[in-house]
């Protein structure tokens, strides 16, 4: 099966956009990509065919596919589509988040025919999978590329592939505790360059004074502390120092590794 291969991502701290680029490199040098990190590219319908192949890649939250993309994942639709699932998370857990992956894109016309989880710095602290993917993982998700490739090649008619088969549990596990509204503030280095409020996924940041974030649209994904080139930024908040330091005392010594469905 020839299929023109896109990529669908969201990578606020760039692990997922790795990891998809990755596999992607194995199956084709010629990658169509949609990159909807930022808000002004979550708003066009997408619609694919029986001939493409869509690798679809989103960090794990709170176990679960980040909330506020869902809604735009039902604009997204496939006709027969061939597609990969692919979720990072940050070395806790990933519970029901490659499940629901697969399951919303599923019911908008997507058979699944691979998926897989990889490890990425937690966004909150290094000291999960620092540095992770590493060059390991990355040789992992290129050997899964190929796997795919492979795979593709020996389809006759895609609606007669075993259905593919992820971990999760049905009904979706519903966390009790999330973190209260809050934003990264700024310190006395912020330089007003406004490269965090040009990235910011969900447009939180005020253009006319960057320092200022609004918490009720912060998704906390970390990206604005990220690429700030003066280091201005930091979340100071009680309740997500505590998150931080139950992740630090409990899943830093632990090393997980990308695991592979096909
Ligand atoms: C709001 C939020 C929630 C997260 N929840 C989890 C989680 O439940 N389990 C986990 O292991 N990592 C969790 N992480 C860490 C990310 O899944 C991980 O760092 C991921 O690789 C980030 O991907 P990205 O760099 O493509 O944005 C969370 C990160 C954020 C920002």
């Amino acid at each position: 099966m020839n299929k023109k291969v896109n990529l669908l991502y969201f990578s606020a701290t760039d692990n997922t956009s790795c990891v998809v680029k990755s596999i992607a490199s194995s199956i084709s040098d010629k990658v169509n990509e949609y990159n909807i990190t930022l808000e002004r590219n979550r708003v066009e319908s997408l619609n694919f065919t029986e001939n493409d192949l869509v690798i679809i890649g989103v960090p794990v939250y709170a176990g679960r596919v980040p909330k506020f993309l869902v809604e735009y994942f039902n604009k997204i639709k496939g006709m027969n589509t061939a597609a990969v699932f692919v979720v990072t998370y940050g070395n806790r857990d990933y519970e029901d988040a490659l499940l629901e992956l697969k399951d919303t894109f599923e019911k908008n016309g997507f058979i699944g025919i691979a998926g897989a989880v990889f490890i990425g710095e937690h966004s909150y602290t290094s000291l999960l999978a620092e540095n992770r993917p590493n060059a390991n993982d990355l040789k992992i998700a290129e050997e899964f590329g190929f796997k795919i490739k492979t795979k593709l090649a020996s389809i006759d008619d895609i609606n007669n592939i075993n259905k593919l088969k992820v971990p999760g549990n049905l009904p979706y596990v519903i966390k009790k505790k999330s973190l209260p509204p809050m934003a990264p503030e700024a310190n006395d280095n912020c330089l007003q360059c406004k490269i965090c409020y040009e990235n910011c996924p969900t447009e939180a940041i005020d253009l006319y004074d960057c320092r200022n974030t609004d918490a009720t649209k912060c998704i906390k994904c970390c990206r604005c502390i990220n690429q700030c080139p003066v280091k201005a930024k930091n979340f100071n908040h009680p309740e997500f120092d505590n998150i931080k330091n139950m992740l630090i005392n409990n899943f830093s010594n632990v090393s997980n590794n990308p695991e592979t469905y096909l």
